[in-house]
């Protein structure tokens, strides 16, 4: 990894248990400002736990560096405050508002002028709800969805966003074009994003860097080379399959 980048995200040794064994073994990685990293894996890794306990959405062990400033002992709700925005898997859009209240709730603490340049911002990216803004979110399709909760997400200012499987129920069609809007975002925004998905191809389209777990452990690591090579693709099926140990080393490509 060039360690010259600044990191915005820097996560060191994080364990997590929810009983007895710990799900997330010791896991250690760095998100550079300005780009989209992923965290790969088979159902079960221990994807959504990482992306949550680095939103402060579940008590863990281990350091969470943001911006160089340790905030591992925070709530989510500082987190937040700080720029740190987690976008849940299943959206968890409100379906009984319409859309554009959903976007109001992502800006709900900025003033009226910040948030209706967000608003703007937003529409721009997503003209598939921008048609739909007085429906309630509900009526929206999966895909539509996806995108007001991106949407909503962007609407309080993110310097992190956490994206937990934005492709879930999604059609092949639909996936592609989130991703498509993710990728414009991130090069309009500079975002700096993490993800997690379950599809390797999906996310070596858009991420820059990529690790892929397996039973709560870093089994491999990818760059942006490695993750648009065959060979990458290969080395990154072996770490989801197993048929390499490197349990606890990241591999670099
Ligand atoms: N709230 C919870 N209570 C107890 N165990 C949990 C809880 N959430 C997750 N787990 C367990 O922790 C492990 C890791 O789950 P996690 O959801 O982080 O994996 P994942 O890689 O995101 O998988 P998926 O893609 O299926 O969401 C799994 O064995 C899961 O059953």
């Amino acid at each position: 990894m060039n360690e010259r980048a600044r990191q915005l995200l820097r996560v060191d040794g994080l364990t997590l248990r929810y009983g007895a064994g710990p799900v997330v073994h010791g896991i250690s990685l760095g998100v550079e400002q300005g780009t989209v990293a992923a965290l790969l894996g088979a159902n079960g890794a221990g994807k959504s736990s990482t992306l949550r306990a680095i939103a402060g959405l579940e008590p863990a062990q281990g350091r969470v560096l943001f911006d160089g400033r340790d905030v591992s002992g925070w709530s989510a709700a500082r987190r937040f405050r700080l720029g740190i925005v987690y976008v849940p898997e299943g959206r968890a859009i409100v379906a009984d508002l319409t859309v554009a209240e959903n976007l109001i709730l992502g800006s709900y603490y900025e003033d009226a002028r910040t948030r209706g340049r967000r608003r703007e911002m937003v529409l721009e990216f997503f003209p598939e709800i921008a048609n739909r803004l007085k429906s309630p979110a509900g009526l929206l399709s999966g895909g539509e969805q996806q995108m007001l909760a991106i949407g909503r997400a962007l609407m309080a200012g993110p310097r992190l966003l956490l994206l937990d499987e934005p492709s879930l129920g999604l059609a092949p069609l639909l996936v592609a074009r989130v991703y498509e809007r993710l990728a414009a975002i991130q090069k309009d925004q500079n975002l700096t994003a993490l993800l997690v998905e379950q599809s390797f191809h999906v996310a070596a389209r858009l991420a820059a860097r990529a690790w892929v777990l397996r039973h709560g452990h870093v089994a491999g690591e990818l760059d942006a080379e490695a993750l648009r090579s065959r060979e990458g693709r290969q080395r990154a099926i072996d770490a989801y399959l197993g048929a390499r140990q490197e349990t606890g080393h990241a591999v670099h490509a």
